[in-house]
Formats: structure tokens, sequence, C-alpha cells
């Protein structure tokens, strides 16, 4: 069982963000409870390549703002590891500056599709080179002159919105961005606290270029993606109590809670407080005996899209069928995560069906331990990592190495927990 209480490591989302905001801007910049995953170092090494001068002490990073224009042409490939965040905002940025750069990444990257940033980036004037038309790595961007756009986005994804408001900021003119549904929104909190002039009317987005941006301290939230894995333990785990300390609550990113509470589940949100513009509370989750199954559609899926592996996991134990839908997303992530969790839950005796777009979990099925393939992806090592807290025999995990992507020192906090 899992008990006490855990400080939540910092959020990748905002982390890269703040990495990236802060090198465009213009000053000093603090950022503190900074994630030093392998993704956000990841990021920090390819601003660095372009002239950003960034500290790292401790969990803060001191960055060196170059102002919107003051961006250095790199003189090496930018390589971007596993990152598809990075990748993507990434281009953004290399859109609107005024030199050609390329990007590269790690073999799971290569097969990460990229005509959804490319596509509207060649739209606002932006030439672009790369594998199958710039689908994939590597990918050469020739920036600066953009137009302003006006554009529908056909999936619903953050880090697309995300690339498109930042070469919005070096357009020639207003541009609007018009999204499906909501995806978290940590570009337009941000990007507005550092001066952007970015105006939201629900769906849609108006970015108006400016000529500076201005320098900020940060302060990173918990990352509730990497909270989802003690979540999932503690409630299926006989005995446990847990109080997640510090963990981002952005009603964009909460998917996970209500999903939980939908099922069942006894979690409860205590002390919410707002840290820089971003939700701020504490989770108190506990076994929870009597969960009952859930579907999972469209209209939830991008706020907890990286939370679906370990749902799949917390929905074996439930009463009923659950039935995950609308999720094609997830077969372009650092793996095919449908094929990824349904093949390896099925191999432990979960009754688990592969849909297009998703997955049917017939619940209250005993799982055994069995050989795990991660795939190399950390949010398939992790969701089984919880999986095993209840199997009589363990399981044994390919790779454990790629956890460190998002939650460095997984391992030891949940050993913490465990009693
Ligand atoms: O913008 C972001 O920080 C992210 C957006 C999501 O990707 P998509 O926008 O591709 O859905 C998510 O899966 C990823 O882990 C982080
Ligand atoms: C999909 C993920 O990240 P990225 O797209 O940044 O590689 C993730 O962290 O689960």
């Amino acid at each position: 069982m899992l008990r006490g209480s855990f400080e939540l490591i910092g959020d990748k989302s905002i982390s890269h963000r703040a990495i990236m905001f802060s090198s465009i801007s213009k000053g000093h910049n603090k950022i503190s409870n900074f994630l030093m995953g392998q993704d956000c170092l990841s990021t920090i090494s390819c601003f660095k390549k372009m002239g950003v001068d960034i500290d790292i002490k401790g969990n803060e990073v001191f960055v060196k703002g170059n102002g919107l224009y003051g961006l250095k042409p790199p003189k090496d490939l930018l390589d971007v590891g596993n990152s598809g965040t990075t990748i993507r905002l990434l281009s953004g940025i290399l859109a609107g500056n005024n030199f050609d750069a390329t990007l590269i990444g790690d073999e799971s990257i290569g097969k990460r599709p990229m005509k959804r940033v490319t596509d509207p980036l060649r739209m606002m004037g932006c030439k672009i080179e790369g594998k199958d038309d710039a689908n994939y790595t590597p990918i050469k961007i020739y920036g600066g002159n953009l137009k302003g756009i006006d554009y529908n986005m056909p999936v619903a994804s953050a880090q697309v919105k995300s690339a498109l408001i930042l070469a919005s900021l070096y357009a020639d003119s207003k541009s609007i961005i018009r999204e499906k549904v909501k995806s978290r929104n940590h570009t337009e909190i941000m990007l507005k606290s550092f001066g952007a002039d970015i105006d939201v009317n629900d769906l849609d987005i108006t970015i108006n270029p400016v000529k500076e941006l201005f320098n900020q301290d940060i302060y990173v939230p918990g990352d509730i993606s990497s909270a989802a894995f003690i979540i999932v333990g503690a409630l299926i785990t006989k005995g446990s109590e847990v109080l997640i300390k510090n963990v981002g609550l952005n009603k964009t990113r909460t998917g996970i809670i209500d999903v939980v509470k939908n099922m069942n589940g006894n979690i409860e949100i205590i002390n919410q407080r707002l840290v820089g513009g971003e939700l701020v509370g504490d989770l108190l989750v506990k076994y929870s005996k009597d969960l009952n199954a859930t579907t999972i559609d469209k209209t939830i899926i991008p706020r907890l899209i990286d939370e679906i592996p370990v749902i799949a996991v917390l929905a074996t134990q439930a009463e009923g069928t659950t039935i995950i839908k609308d999720a094609k997303e997830l077969k372009v992530k650092e793996s095919n995560r449908i094929k990824s969790v349904v093949d390896n839950l099925k191999l432990m005796g979960a009754d688990i069906e592969e849909l297009e777009d998703g997955m049917v979990i017939k619940g209250k099925t005993k799982l055994n331990g069995a050989s795990i393939t991660t795939f190399k992806d950390h949010r398939i090592a992790m969701a089984f990592s919880i999986a095993n807290l209840i199997c009589d025999t363990d399981i044994v995990l390919d790779d454990k190495e790629c956890i460190d992507i998002s939650f460095p020192g997984y391992f030891d906090s949940l050993k913490k927990l465990s009693i």
C-alpha cells in the first residue's frame, strides 16, 4: 500500500515553456521548481545552442533572455532528444527568427508527425524542408518574414496551438488560432505574463505581434500527469492514503480528477491557491474498493491525454466495462500507446480489446506479473510499475531509464510511500 505525503516534481509542459519564453524575453528570468527531466533538459540544450545564457542551480534555472529577436543561429543541429513538446514549440519560434536551423531527435521523435505544425507554418510563409514533405525529422526551418494566419486547427493539440501562437508573435499582422476542443493553455497564460498581446475568447486565440517580451520569475507547479501514477497506485492498493502536495490544477489538465470522481474514487482537493496565474492545490487520495467503470471520449481526451495508460490500469480494477474512444492521438506519442497498453495488459491477464481509436476494458480482473515491453516510453514504464503494485508476482520492465524523461526520482518517491 502507499501511505504518506509527497511533494510533487515540477510540471513538464510549464518547465519547457518557462525556458523558451525566458530565452526570447529581454532580461533576467528565474525559474523555480523546474522539472529536471530529460525532455526539459533537451529544451535547455537547444536554447543554449542559440546563444542563451542558462544556468542550473539545484531546482532553479536562471535564464538571461536574448530578447524576441536576439537568438543566434545555431552552429550545430538542434537535438530535441525524445521531446515532442520541444520540437513542436521550437519550430514555431524558429519560423519567426531570421536564420535557418535543423531539428533532429531520437528514434521515437523520428516517427512523430510534424506536418500538423509545418503545414500551417508554411501557410504563414515559412520555408521548411524535411523528410516526407517535412512530416518527419530532420526538419530544416528557414525562418523570418511571417504573415499572420487565421487557422482552424484540425487536431486537438496544445503543441500545435503553442507553435502557432509563438510564430504569430513574429508575424506582420494579427493571427487567430481556432481550437475544436480546449487543450492545455499554459502558453496563453505564461506568454501574457511576459507581455504578449494575446486575447482568448473561448476556443479562439487572437495574437497581435509585439516588439519585445519582458523577463519574469516563474514558479513551476507540480505535474498532475506525474501525480496520476501515484493517484492510481493509491486508489487500487488496499489501505492506501496519500497526500500529494503542490499539484497544478489548471482546468485544462484535471481530466484525471473528473474521471476518478466519476469512477467513485476517493479523491479530494485541498488547499487550493493561485500561483503565477496557475491554480495549485494538494490532493488527498485513498484506496477505493468500489470503483466503477466509465466512458472517456473526445470531450475530455485533451484534458487527460498523457494519463490514459495509467487510467487503463485503473479501469482493470473497476466494476463494469470502461470504454476509451476518440483517442487516436495516442498512436503518435512516444510509442503507439493504444497498442503498448493493450498488449502489455493482455499479457498480465486483463480482459481488454484494442479499438482503432482507443480500448475497451472489462474490470475487476486479477493482474499477474509479466515481461513488459515499454518501447522506451516513460508513461508506459510508469503505468506498468503501478500495475505491479497489485500483482502477486513481479512484472519485469525492459527499460526503466526512460522514466527520467518526465519523472526523475520516480522509484525513490514510490519507495518512500510504499509500506
Ligand atoms: O503542450 C504540451 O506541453 C503537451 C501537449 C500534449 O501533446 P499534444 O499537444 O500533441 O496533444 C501532451 O501529450 C504532451 O505531453 C505535452
Ligand atoms: C507525449 C508526451 O510528451 P511529448 O509530446 O513532449 O514527447 C508525454 O510526456 O507523455
